[in-house]
């Protein structure tokens, strides 16, 4: 049986957030965004162990504000991060211990906090089945590729997804991506990504439009609202 391991990429810096600190570390309802998001993982029956990723000056922090703090037994580590996600989380694939190539990692945004344990385990039984699988969302607006403030091109709205985390995959298959894309220098904004430019087949999984990334403070705003409709 494939045992699941959660990979949360929490280095960022938060710069376009402009908080003056990381923005995984802003509270909503009194907790860390960051801590919202583990508690998910933690509380998830799908979910064997989880790993962290910080930025290396911060994982004191981390282990005493966040793991310690709120009892998150399923932590195996708290790996340091690199200049960019991907960094981050090839860092944090190779130091999993014990993993299988047959093995599942969910790879998660810290900065993700409402992601549902229905995500987590449509995500784990999708890449069970196929290998590879992203949550995504359909765009609702209009997207116009511009080229120097002009309109290039508009792509057919139904085949536009809004890619999200979870992205589950076999080990084995996310370890070659990521090993290969920094051999060759490539770098991309998601972990799925790096699979289709081996040409391997990603599925995707329907997320929801509450699961948002935080990014920018508006963001928060919205965070907030979503959070008292949870309640
Ligand atoms: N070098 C990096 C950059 C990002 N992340 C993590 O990847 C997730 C998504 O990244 P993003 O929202 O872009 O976060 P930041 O890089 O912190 O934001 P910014 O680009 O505004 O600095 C976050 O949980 C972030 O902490 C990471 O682990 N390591
Ligand atoms: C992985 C991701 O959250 C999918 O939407 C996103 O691509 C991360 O991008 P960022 O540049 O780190 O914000």
């Amino acid at each position: 049986m494939a045992r699941v391991f959660a990979l949360i990429p929490a280095a960022g810096m938060g710069k376009r957030m402009g908080a003056g600190y990381n923005k995984q570390y802003l509270a909503l309802d009194g907790m860390p965004i960051v801590a919202h998001t583990v508690r998910v993982f933690q509380e998830a029956a799908c979910i064997d162990a989880i790993y962290l990723v910080s930025p290396e000056q911060e994982i004191p922090f981390c282990r005493s504000e966040v793991v310690e703090r709120y009892g998150f037994t399923k932590v195996r580590a708290i790996v340091p991060g690199g200049a960019e996600r991907q960094h981050s989380v090839h860092n944090g694939l190779r130091a999993i211990e014990g993993i299988a190539p047959d093995d599942l990692v969910l790879i998660h945004d810290g900065v993700r906090p409402f992601v549902t344990a229905a995500m987590l385990e449509a995500s784990v039984a999708a890449a069970q089945a196929s290998g590879a699988a992203i949550v995504a969302v359909p765009v609702k607006d209009t997207v116009k590729v511009v080229r120097d403030g002009v309109i290039a091109e508009t792509p057919a709205r139904e085949q536009l997804w809004l890619a999200q985390t979870p992205q589950a995959f076999r080990y084995g298959l996310i370890r070659a991506a990521h090993d290969e894309a920094a051999a060759d220098g490539f770098l991309g904004t998601d972990d799925a990504s790096l699979m289709e430019r081996q040409g391997k087949p990603v599925q995707v999984v329907r997320g929801d439009y509450t699961n948002i990334k935080i990014t920018t403070p508006e963001d928060m705003i919205l965070a907030e609202a979503f959070l008292k409709e949870k309640k």
